[in-house]
């Protein structure tokens, strides 16, 4: 079942250790067949060395596991969250990346510090509120998927393809499981820029509106010109 997807899905978790986003088996990654209504998702706490595409979990968008020995990741909940509010994405990742991780502990959002932040997202990232003690006591990973949509009510996840989930981590998504891990690699590069840039001038003023503007819309506006597509 969904040989492709769980081979995307595969290649991407794999990516994680590579691009040096997560030690041991931290993180997670997802994609969804949408036509279909199914997930595929890293199983929970398996070495990235010996995960293979067999390992990886199915489940439908209630959550029910419709093929896979192993038990899904434990961040499946906030997975399923953000598919059914999102139609459009098709891919989410979720790490403890250093940089993204230490804004998100800081609990401010990431200001469009520079043109390589507004190349892929177009305004600050935001940093969601801290978890209540009764949604940590509750069912924690939807809550954490909930309190990301509560946080994106006003802002399109479209041009901000990522979120620091506060005292917690990164999640970022995109319109399959490699380009959700392109932007957790941007997130992170960007945060780590931008920590440093603070540290430099913490008097650091975010980009004009119109260089964020150029430089967000000529890679994804109606007249983008950047690349070869
Ligand atoms: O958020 C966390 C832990 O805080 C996760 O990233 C885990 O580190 C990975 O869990 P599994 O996907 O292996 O269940």
């Amino acid at each position: 079942m969904l040989e492709q997807l769980k081979e995307e899905v595969l290649a991407a978790n794999l990516a994680l250790p590579v691009h040096g986003l997560v030690k041991f088996t931290w993180g997670n990654v997802s994609g969804i067949d949408r036509e279909r209504g199914l997930v595929v998702i890293k199983p929970s706490g398996v070495d990235y060395e010996k995960m293979t595409a067999q390992d990886l979990v199915v489940l439908d968008l209630a959550g029910h596991q419709v093929e896979g020995k192993l038990r899904p990741s434990s961040d499946t909940p906030t997975h399923l969250v953000l598919y059914r509010a999102y139609p459009q994405l098709r891919g989410i990742v979720h790490t403890h990346s250093t940089w993204a991780t230490i804004w998100a502990q800081s609990g401010q959002s990431l200001p469009a510090l520079g043109t390589t932040h507004a190349d892929h997202f177009y305004g600050k990232v935001p940093c969601t509120r801290a978890l209540t003690e009764q949604e940590i006591d509750g069912d924690y990973e939807v809550e954490t998927g909930n309190v990301i949509v509560e946080t994106f009510k006003k802002l399109d996840i479209n041009s901000i393809p990522g979120v620091l989930v506060r005292n917690h981590g990164p999640f970022a998504w995109g319109k399959d499981a490699q380009d959700a891990v392109h932007n957790a690699v941007i997130l992170e590069e960007i945060c780590h820029m931008a920590y440093h840039t603070v540290r430099l001038n913490n008097t650091a003023g975010s980009i004009q509106q119109c260089l964020l503007d150029k430089h967000y819309l000529r890679k994804h506006g109606s007249g983008a010109y950047y690349g070869q597509s």
